[in-house]
C-alpha cells in the first residue's frame, strides 16, 4: 500500500529550543501507527504541524519536507489540513463550547432541508435540525454514547467532550488521515475499546491514523507501527509482532519503571465528609441524591462508565454546578458549595479540566505552582508586621518551586516560563504540584493521570500515597483508571447513572468491577 504521509527530516525549535530534531517518519494509507514518547518529548508537536496548527508558524516554522498523498505540504492553517482530508482529535479540546454537540459535530457539513434546496441552492438552504440531530446522535451511538445531542458543549465534562470530538472527525466522509492526540485518555477500559473498534473499522476502509498514547497496551492492540521518541528523536520504530510494552516503556523514558502500590490496611471509621442525598447538576455527568460517606485518611476510589457521574462530586462541593442535598464536613454542615470558602476549610478540588479550569495559562511555572497556596495561605509571604504584608518571599518560593520541578520531572526551560508553552503532559503535573501545596485535609482528584507518561504517573500515584499517610490528608480519586484506583485505594466506589451501586475493596477482581460498572449484581 502507498504512503499517505512521508515526513523527511523535520526539525522545530520554540525559541531556539529543539522540541524535533530530523524526524523520519511513513504511515501508509489505511495504517494505523503509533506514536509514543515521554511527556515533552514531541508527539504534539509533531501532529500540529501536520494540521497546521498556527502555533507553529507564530514560532517560526519547522525545517524539513512532509509529503502528503505525494504533494508537498505547505499548510497555512487548519482550514488547508481539512480541504486535504486530514483530521485531528486534539489532547486539549477544540470545540465551540456556546454551540450545542449536534451544532460541533455537523459544522461546516450541516444536512440541510431538501426543499429550501431546490429553492434557493444548498449555499442559502435552511439546515435540518432534525436530520442534523439524527446524525449527530447516530455517531455517538456507534461509539457507544446515548446523550441529548442539543446540550451545550461548555457544560459538558471531559470525557463527553472527548467523544465529541472524535464524533466530528468519524463523522466526515473527506476522511483520508486523521491524527489523534491522546483520544482515549479520559476514557476508562470499556469505553476506550469501542473508541478502539471504531478506529480498526476506519483504517479497514482505508483512513490513515496517527495514533498517540500513553496507554501502551492500546497501542500494542491496533497498531501495526509505533514509533517512540525520545526528547525529539525517533529512538526506535516496531512492527506489529514485534511491539511490546516492556520494550516502549524502556525506550521512551531510558529506564525501568517501578508501580507505585499502597500496602492494604485499615482506616478510621470518623466520617471526613457525608454526602446526604447530594445531587450536581453537571450536563451528562449528572450525581443523583448519592448517600456517601469518606472516612478520615482513607483514600477513596470514584469510578463509573462515561457519563455516570464519577468526575461530579468534587464540582458539586467547590460550587461550580448546581448542587443539593446535604454535605457534612467533619461535624459541621456545609452551607456554601463555594471554592474559596471550602480551600480554607481544608478542601481543595483538582480538576479534570486542565485548560477550563486548572491552569493560568499566561503565568509562570512557578506561580501556578505557588498560587493557590500564597492567595489562600500565605504560603510564601514574607513575614512583616502590618502594613507591610503580602510581599512573596522569592527565594522560599525560589526553593520550594525547584525542588517540586525537580521531583516531578516538570519539563520546562526555566521556572519562569510560561506555563502554557509546556506540554500537556507537564501542565498537568504543574496542577498537581499546586494542589498538594495547599496541603488540604480533604483532597478531590479527578483523573490525576490523564495525559501523563508511564514514569511520571508513577511518582504521581507515589506522591498521592504519601501525602496521604504522611499528612493524613484524605484523598478522594475520582478516575477512569482502574488499575491505578486498585492499586492505592482503601475503597472504590462505583457509580452507575449518578448514584452508588456498589463499594468494592481494592482486591475484588475485574469481573466483579465489570459487572458493578454494568450496573449488575453478582450472580
Ligand atoms: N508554544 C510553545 N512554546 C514553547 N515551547 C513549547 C511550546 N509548545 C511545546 N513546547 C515545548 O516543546 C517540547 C515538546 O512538547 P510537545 O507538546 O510536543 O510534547 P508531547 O510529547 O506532546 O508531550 P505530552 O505527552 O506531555 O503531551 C516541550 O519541551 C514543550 O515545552
Amino acid at each position: 500500500m502507498g504512503n499517505i504521509l512521508e515526513i523527511i527530516n523535520l526539525s522545530k525549535n520554540y525559541y531556539g529550543i529543539p522540541a524535533l530534531k530530523n524526524v523520519n517518519l511513513t504511515v501508509k494509507a489505511g495504517e494505523i501507527h503509533g506514536l509514543v514518547g515521554a511527556n515533552g518529548s514531541g508527539k504534539s508537536t509533531l501532529m500540529n504541524i501536520l494540521f497546521g496548527n498556527r502555533i507553529i508558524r507564530e514560532t517560526g516554522g519547522y525545517q524539513g519536507q512532509i509529503y502528503h498523498r505525494g504533494h508537498l505540504l505547505r499548510l497555512n492553517n487548519c482550514a488547508e489540513a481539512i480541504s486535504l482530508g486530514i483530521g485531528m482529535v486534539h489532547q486539549e479540546f477544540a470545540l465551540i463550547p456556546e454551540l450545542t454537540i449536534t451544532e460541533n459535530i455537523k459544522l461546516g457539513r450541516e444536512i440541510t432541508n431538501k426543499l429550501t434546496n431546490r429553492l434557493f441552492g444548498h449555499k442559502y438552504s435552511f439546515v435540518d435540525k432534525k436530520l442534523n440531530a439524527q446524525s449527530a446522535a447516530l455517531i455517538l451511538n456507534k461509539l457507544g454514547l446515548d446523550i441529548d445531542v442539543g446540550l451545550k458543549v461548555r457544560n459538558l465534562s471531559t470525557n463527553i467532550k472527548q467523544f465529541v470530538e472524535m464524533a466530528r472527525e468519524i463523522g466526515r466522509q473527506d476522511l483520508n488521515f486523521l491524527l489523534l492526540d491522546e483520544p482515549t485518555a479520559t476514557l476508562n477500559k470499556d469505553d476506550a475499546q469501542l473508541l478502539l473498534n471504531v478506529l480498526l473499522a476506519m483504517s479497514r476502509a482505508g483512513v490513515a491514523i496517527l495514533f498517540v498514547s500513553h496507554r501502551l497496551e492500546e497501542i500494542k492492540q491496533i497498531c501495526d507501527r509505533v514509533t517512540v521518541f525520545r526528547d525529539g528523536e525517533v529512538v526506535s520504530r516496531y512492527n506489529q509482532g514485534e511491539i511490546s510494552t516492556t520494550n516502549l516503556a524502556r525506550d521512551m523514558i531510558g529506564h525501568t519503571v517501578t508501580k507505585a502500590v499502597a500496602p492494604t490496611r485499615t482506616v478510621s471509621n470518623n466520617p471526613a465528609m457525608i454526602f446526604k442525598k447530594f445531587s450536581v447538576a453537571m450536563p451528562g455527568e449528572e450525581i443523583r441524591e448519592l448517600d456517601l460517606t469518606v472516612y478520615e485518611g482513607e483514600i477513596l476510589g470514584i469510578t463509573s462508565l462515561s457519563g455516570h457521574g464519577k468526575l461530579a462530586l468534587g464540582y458539586g462541593v467547590m460550587g461550580l454546578y448546581p448542587a443539593a442535598g446535604e454535605v457534612i464536613y467533619g461535624k459541621q454542615k456545609l452551607h456554601r458549595m463555594d471554592s474559596r470558602t471550602n480551600i480554607l476549610k481544608g478542601i481543595y478540588v483538582l480538576p479534570d479540566d486542565r485548560q477550563g479550569l486548572g491552569i493560568l495559562p499566561e503565568h509562570s511555572v512557578a506561580d501556578n505552582i505557588i498560587f493557590t497556596g500564597n492567595q489562600v495561605k500565605n504560603l510564601f509571604s514574607l513575614r512583616l508586621p502590618r502594613p507591610f504584608t503580602g510581599f512573596l518571599d522569592q527565594q522560599k518560593a525560589h526553593r520550594y518551586v525547584t525542588q517540586l520541578v525537580h521531583d516531578f520531572e516538570i519539563k520546562c526551560t526555566a521556572i519562569t516560563q510560561k506555563i502554557k508553552e509546556l506540554s500537556g503532559g507537564n501542565q498537568q503535573k504543574v496542577c498537581i504540584a499546586r494542589a498538594l501545596t495547599v496541603n488540604p485535609k480533604l483532597l478531590f482528584v479527578a483523573e490525576p493521570t490523564r495525559g501523563i507518561d508511564i514514569s511520571a504517573k508513577e511518582k504521581i500515584l507515589q506522591m498521592l500515597i504519601e501525602t496521604n499517610r504522611s499528612q493524613q490528608t484524605t484523598i478522594v480519586m475520582a478516575s477512569s483508571e482502574l488499575d491505578e484506583l486498585k492499586r492505592i485505594c482503601d475503597r472504590i466506589a462505583v457509580l452507575v447513572e449518578g448514584r452508588l451501586f456498589k463499594i468494592l475493596s481494592p482486591d475484588a477482581s475485574d469481573v466483579e468491577f465489570g459487572l458493578a460498572l454494568a450496573g449488575e449484581e453478582n450472580i
